[in-house]
């Protein structure tokens, strides 16, 4: 038996087959969030998939050009530079390792706190202008995560409209920015021609929702809610992608769930830069099920209650693919079995 060493500089990433032809997925749906039937659309697309394509908008592509090509100028930059703003812990650059529990994938990026609507003092800017790029960005992602979970509540009967998206908007929220740089890796190119390292690990987001937006270089695949089958996105630079969060599986009672999603960096040749959005809530927020549902569909919660605080210590304590809502899962209300009769049976 031949055994084939991997290369040094993957040793701790994990290797996953690369996608094939047929594993793009055409079944994503896709949102016109400027239609009137938008608020059905995504509470449909939420709960079949936990994710979903944004078209119609409305956010300038001069918004999403200028936070891209100040990205692609921070990661050509030299490592000393880079390093400059790491190392993540969590905010800052960081490379490779993604997380304090020994998550590795081959990318590097940049993780950014934001405090309302503008990079928060707790992340400095490498640059003036990478920061007013992103203060840009962020308040188009903002308006956008508002559109969103309006539309959620909209679509599922709960008012105010603005009941969730008050959460991730107002003025204690807490949202990140992660610029994300995949560069190719042709490493394994003889050695292994059908697997590619991790890019980003399997896992599911721990926020209401996360704006993904992406160059044309693919890598996404997300796990599909029937089956769990991993299929992969065709990139589309002209759209965003909406990430349904554990908060928000919480705040629905399950009715919308959380997707597993990864980055496998197949592509020898193109990087893959990517920009997300992550929109939580404030550490104090409880996150319970929605009176108003568990009244209206006469539902149980099915969660243990938190705070987003909460949640988020135990987050940042997990692994990347850990199942981060399994401890927090109520036990299906006990079942009461008839009594056995300890008497003997009589004859
Ligand atoms: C391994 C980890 C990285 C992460 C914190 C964690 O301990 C588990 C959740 C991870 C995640 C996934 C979504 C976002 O990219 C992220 C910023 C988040 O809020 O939760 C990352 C965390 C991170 O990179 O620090
Ligand atoms: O980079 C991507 O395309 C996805 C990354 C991701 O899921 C994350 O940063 O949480
Ligand atoms: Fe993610």
């Amino acid at each position: 038996m031949v055994v084939l060493a991997k290369p040094a500089a993957l040793e701790q990433i994990s290797l996953l087959r690369s996608p094939e032809p047929g594993d793009y997925f055409a079944g994503i749906p896709a949102v016109d969030i400027a239609s009137p039937g938008a608020a059905r659309a995504v509470v449909q697309a939420c709960e079949m998939f936990g994710f979903f394509k944004v078209v119609n908008h409305g956010v300038p592509a001069g918004v999403v050009d200028r936070l891209e090509a100040e990205a692609v100028r921070f990661f050509a930059s030299p490592r000393a530079v880079k390093d400059a703003y790491g190392h993540a812990s969590p905010f800052g650059y960081g490379n490779k390792r993604i997380g304090r529990n020994g998550d590795m994938g081959w990318l590097e990026y940049l993780l950014l706190a934001i405090d309302h609507a503008s990079l928060s003092k707790a992340s400095p800017a490498p640059s003036s202008t990478l920061r007013d790029a992103v203060n840009e960005y962020v308040g188009a992602m903002r308006r956008m995560a508002r559109t969103v979970l309006e539309m959620v509540a909209e679509g599922l009967g709960v008012s105010p409209r603005g009941a969730l998206a008050e959460m991730v908007t107002g003025a204690a929220s807490d949202q990140l920015l992660r610029l994300n740089h995949y560069p190719p890796c042709p490493l394994l190119q003889d050695l292994m021609p059908n697997c590619s390292p991790t890019g980003f690990g399997e896992h599911t987001d721990p926020q209401l929702v996360s704006i993904l937006h992406s160059n044309s270089t693919a890598g996404l695949q997300v796990a599909l809610h029937d089956g769990g089958h991993w299929v992969s996105v065709p990139p589309d630079p002209s759209a965003f992608f909406v990430i349904v969060g554990d908060s928000l599986q919480v705040l629905t009672n399950g009715r919308l769930r959380s997707v597993k999603h990864r980055v496998v960096v197949a592509n020898r040749l193109k990087s893959r830069l990517s920009m997300i959005y992550f929109g939580g809530p404030p550490v104090a927020q409880r996150i319970a099920p929605l009176r108003q549902l568990l009244d209206r569909d006469g539902e149980q919660s099915m969660y243990e209650e938190f705070t987003w605080g909460e949640y988020k210590k135990a987050a940042y304590r997990s692994r990347l693919a850990d199942n981060r809502l399994a401890p927090f899962h109520r036990q299906p209300p006990h079942v009461t079995m008839p009594q056995a009769s300890s008497s003997p049976p009589s004859p």
